[in-house]
């Protein structure tokens, strides 16, 4: 028998936090099988007797993405209340108690456990950001009660004692020279291979080339569910000299064949990190000599798949190709990764200080998290620990997908597909410049580069009915969806029953769209802009639904309207609810109690009247 561990993730806590569960056994020399939830075969789900569930919650108590095919099956009303009674689960959920909602995939989840017959080992672990040593608090006793729980169930393959946490566990993927090319030596299991070269530069690095082993093209693979586009168009769209560079960017399909997006889908780019960060990387790892043989990847342990964002054994890589499309070397490292530096450093002191990470993770906060520092720069510090090829799939993260919302409409611009993207650009606290990694890499294309994307489908939906009024609030790089559905509502006969509630600073330097909304003001659609900025007042979207009161109530109470609120995820989606339900109460324009007006808000958002997407 051997236990599965399911994981959904979004931003990567609850992936590092399962291979970290997965490792545990395997110290205990227990066998263990680690994937995505959403790359299980769900017909396998009732005869998995052993089950591990680590999932992380997002939006307004959402589950990750990749939680939603297992999910929805779970919710198949068809289901036999017992199919799941040879299951025996353990779960652990991370969040972040400061949400109303706080790991609430994870509670529905071991509720519809339950309701399916499956048998709980052990009491759930919420993991919380919040706690003083983070999700450590809940993490470390849930663990040891899920071993306890667990391991005598399964066979041991080994009679040695359970490997300690400092030592190096054998790896579980494999690296291999492809044969035509054995000549050339790799040594898999050195740690240092060469001196560092003089100029801190390696002389061969071909830039962004993981095709120039599969010879097509000259942007990365892509996976099958993504399709290729071609970038169009990348103008900038705040004012020159204005602070924040905010990118249109135009980006089209190249087959036009392509199946149209509804609007507020939702587009994902696989950024890569640049020749200057791998090759940083590879100096500072001293495997530049290394870095451009051509290799595949193998899965060592049978029972444990390759992780879906490495390429397939199949495909032909190096470890240029690796770091600069499929690791992340410019990640902020987590806990794992410093105990994987304590496994593998051999300087004394530099394992004191290592320890010190382990032990508490305030430290980690303090060096890592709070500056930024990233993954290769925290390499420099420890100069006498290096990353073994033998391992270094295992160690380094990977590199994220990132999401936009789409601000068009297939309507409207037929076969593309237009972003707003702010290029991320500030000092860390150590005041160290530094870019955004995916609006760096968009930023550095040329129109007419061909790259990988991924539609998405929307979570917000507009209502079926055009007579059905609607309010838009999306302030700053929020307002994508909004200028989306707004053109799609104006196709549709709906402008006259449209609001759209923008916030910008100023009306002069980053009022994105601003002729558009001049256009769909003379079509009825009512434009309310909130520059915060071009008065003595600061002056935000809330403030401006509050004066619309009236409106608000009418289309919200009298006509059932829907609500959207996107953009950035601190106080404002709070704040804009707080003044919807004020301009429905008596306080307002309407006649419920306060408390009955949160209420109503609340009711609006949980029957889809509407929705929430912050970022
Ligand atoms: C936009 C956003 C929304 C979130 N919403 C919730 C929430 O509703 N409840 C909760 O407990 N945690 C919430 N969290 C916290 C995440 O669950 C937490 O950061 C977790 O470690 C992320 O894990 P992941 O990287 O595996 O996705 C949210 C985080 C973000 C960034």
């Amino acid at each position: 028998m051997i236990p599965v561990i399911l994981y959904a993730s979004e931003t990567g806590n609850a992936a590092d936090t399962a291979h970290r569960i997965a490792r545990a056994f395997r110290s205990h020399h227990r066998k263990i099988s680690c994937q995505p939830m959403n790359l299980f075969p769900l017909s396998s789900l009732p005869h998995t007797n052993l089950l591990i569930l680590v999932t992380s919650t997002h939006g307004r108590g959402d589950p990750p993405p990749t939680m939603l095919p297992l999910w929805n099956a779970l919710l198949r009303s068809s289901l036999p209340e017992d199919i799941l009674e040879d299951v025996h689960y353990a779960i652990f959920g991370l969040g972040d108690s400061s949400y109303e909602r706080f790991c609430w995939a994870g509670k529905m989840l071991a509720r519809r456990m339950e309701g399916l017959g499956a048998n709980k080992m052990g009491e759930p672990g919420w993991g919380d950001e919040r706690s003083p040593n983070g999700i450590e608090d809940a993490f470390l006793p849930w663990l040891q009660q899920t071993l306890d729980l667990f391991l005598p169930y399964l066979p041991s393959t080994s009679s040695s004692p359970p490997l300690p946490l400092t030592g190096l566990p054998p790896p579980i993927y494999s690296l291999r020279p492809v044969s035509v090319l054995d000549d050339v030596p790799v040594n898999l299991d050195r740690l240092s291979i060469s001196p560092l070269p003089t100029n801190g530069h390696s002389t061969a690095a071909p830039s962004r080339v993981e095709d120039s082993v599969q010879g097509h093209g000259s942007s990365s693979s892509k996976p099958d569910d993504w399709v290729w586009a071609t970038l169009g168009k990348n103008t900038r769209v705040t004012k020159e000299g204005w602070w924040q560079d905010v990118r249109g960017i135009e980006i089209e399909f190249e087959d036009p064949e392509t199946m149209p997006y509804l609007p507020g889908s939702i587009c994902s780019l696989q950024p890569q990190s640049s020749t200057e960060d791998v090759d940083a990387f590879l100096e500072m790892s001293g495997l530049e000599d290394q870095a451009d043989i051509p290799m595949t990847i193998e899965a060592i342990l049978e029972e444990q798949p390759l992780a879906p964002h490495l390429p397939p054994s199949s495909a032909q890589t190096t470890l240029r190709l690796l770091l600069t499309n499929h690791l992340d070397i410019r990640a902020s490292p987590r806990k794992s990764f410093f105990e994987w530096l304590r496994r593998l450093s051999p300087d004394e002191r530099e394992r004191e200080r290592l320890d010190e990470f382990i032990a508490d993770p305030d430290e980690i906060h303090t060096y890592a998290t709070r500056p930024s520092r990233t993954i290769t720069e925290t390499l420099a510090d420890f100069r006498q620990t290096r990353i073994p090829l033998t391992h270094i799939l295992e160690i380094l993260p990977p590199l994220r997908r990132r999401q936009f919302s789409i601000a068009s409409s297939w309507e409207a611009h037929p076969g593309k597909v237009q972003l707003l993207v702010a290029l991320v650009e500030y000092k860390t606290n150590l005041k160290i410049p530094r870019k955004g990694l995916c609006s760096s890499w968009l930023n550095a294309l040329t129109v007419g580069t061909r790259i990988p994307i991924h539609i998405a489908p929307p979570t917000l939906f507009l209502p079926p009915s055009p007579e059905t009024p609607v309010i838009l609030v999306g302030p700053g790089t929020g307002v994508a969806p909004m200028r989306a559905f707004t053109e799609v509502r104006a196709r549709h006969g709906a402008a006259i029953d449209t609001a759209v509630y923008f916030g910008c600073r100023s009306m002069t330097t980053d009022c994105f769209y601003a002729s558009e909304w001049e256009q769909y003001k003379k079509q009825g659609v009512k434009v309310e802009i909130a520059a915060s900025r071009d008065q003595a007042e600061k002056l935000y979207v809330q403030h401006l639904i509050k004066r619309d009161k009236q409106r608000i109530r009418e289309w919200i109470v009298d006509r059932g309207g829907s609500v959207y609120i996107t953009g950035s995820s601190n106080a404002m989606p709070r704040e804009v609810r707080e003044a919807i339900a004020w301009c429905i109460s008596a306080e307002g324009a309407g006649d419920m109690s306060e408390e009955e007006s949160k209420v109503y808000v609340e009711r609006m958002f949980e029957e889809k009247r509407g929705g929430e997407e912050s970022w």
